[in-house]
């Protein structure tokens, strides 16, 4: 049986990972995607962001697949050999902090995982507004650009020429070997991106850190067949090369879309300083929908995502990853955007 091919992608927190991923399942329309999705924090707001075909979508929340290194992965990759007439392309969303070379590792170096699975391109997505401030400040930023295959230069709207060529540069400077792309809006350059694959034996030594249980033994849990959303619950791991830290804050009262915009908007003007990144899927009573409430440096967005099903319980939660950050301070701010007012606590 001929190995299934891998996509790896990275890029820091807010790139625009999930967009592109949800491009990709857009423009192939007829490849079968299985997707692996790892987000720090113990809740994922990303994989209910990406648009659900009849593609499978896993989750691995308990830690970062770059340094967690659980035995979560291999369970996966286990359970997805063991239906692997149902897909046709597996593709791995990492965290925005995650070092890829620790996850290629296994795909690159372990004959039982060559086996099955070919990993084929690490592609790069870079946030050209950002990305100089985010190479000074993280280390994790430079290792993302370095091992990758294909670098796409995305959220070039605001940038000029002259700036996009300087940026080029640097990027050419950290891997002259990766191609680099530029994002037209959402044209993302998907058929040159995927037409790159990997240089064969390009990778020098990461380190090995997995210790693997099983692997292929077909031996793995069984998923049930067609769209599944598979969540590897878990304790919360620290990201363990990074002081970059996840809080989580939930409600279960409405919140005020105004409201929230209003907060949101003056807290990033003001104060957001050590937030990298905010993610939520919220609850408001003035619309059948969730909100989603995202935010990349200084910028604000509020989206309406899919509609809540009669069975669901509602309820607002809220990832925000930065530095030092103070779990009441947030909780306050985002009490003062619920309709019931400020007697409610997070949980
Ligand atoms: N202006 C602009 N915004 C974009 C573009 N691509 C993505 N965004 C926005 O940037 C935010 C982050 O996008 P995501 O695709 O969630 O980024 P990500 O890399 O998956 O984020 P993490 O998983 O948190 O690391 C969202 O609000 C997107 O709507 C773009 O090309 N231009």
């Amino acid at each position: 049986m001929k190995a299934k091919e891998v996509t790896l992608l990275t890029g820091f927190l807010g790139a625009g990972k999930t967009t592109l991923l949800n491009a990709v399942i857009e423009h192939f329309k007829e490849t079968r995607f299985a997707i692996i999705e790892n987000e720090i924090g113990e809740e994922s707001i990303d994989a209910g962001l990406i648009v659900k075909g009849e593609d499978d979508i896993m989750e691995l929340n308990n830690g970062c697949l770059c340094c967690s290194l659980n035995d979560n992965l291999y369970d996966l990759l286990n359970s997805l050999w063991d239906r692997k007439d149902s897909w046709d392309h597996l593709i791995i969303e990492a965290t925005g902090i995650a070092d890829p070379a620790n996850i290629a590792h296994p795909f690159l170096t372990m004959d039982q995982v060559k086996r099955g699975y070919d990993l084929k391109r690490v592609i790069c997505i870079v946030d050209a507004e950002l990305i100089e401030d985010q190479l000074k400040d993280h280390e994790e930023a430079i290792r993302q650009i370095a091992f990758s295959d294909v670098i796409l230069l995305n959220k070039t709207g605001q940038v000029s020429d002259a700036y996009l060529n300087e940026l080029q540069g640097i990027l050419k400077t950290i891997n002259p070997f990766a191609e680099t792309l530029v994002a037209a809006g959402r044209d993302f350059q998907i058929r040159k991106m995927f037409a790159r694959e990997r240089y064969a034996n390009f990778y020098s030594n990461p380190k090995p850190v997995w210790s693997p249980k099983g692997m292929l033994n077909l031996t793995g849990a069984t998923l049930p067949a067609g769209k599944t959303l598979l969540a590897v619950s878990g304790q919360h791991n620290k990201h363990e090369h990074s002081d970059i830290e996840t809080i989580l804050v939930k409600y279960k009262e409405s919140m005020d879309a105004e409201q929230l915009e209003h907060r949101m908007m003056v807290f990033l003007i003001l104060q957001s300083a050590n937030v990298y990144r905010i993610k939520g899927v919220i609850y408001s009573r003035d619309f059948q929908s969730r909100l989603i409430l995202q935010t990349v440096g200084k910028s604000l967005s509020i989206t309406l995502g899919d509609l809540w099903m009669p069975e669901e319980i509602k309820e607002s939660k809220i990832v925000v990853i930065g530095k030092n950050l103070k779990i009441y301070g947030f909780d306050k701010l985002f009490r003062t955007c619920l309709h019931t007012g400020s007697e409610n606590t997070a949980h």
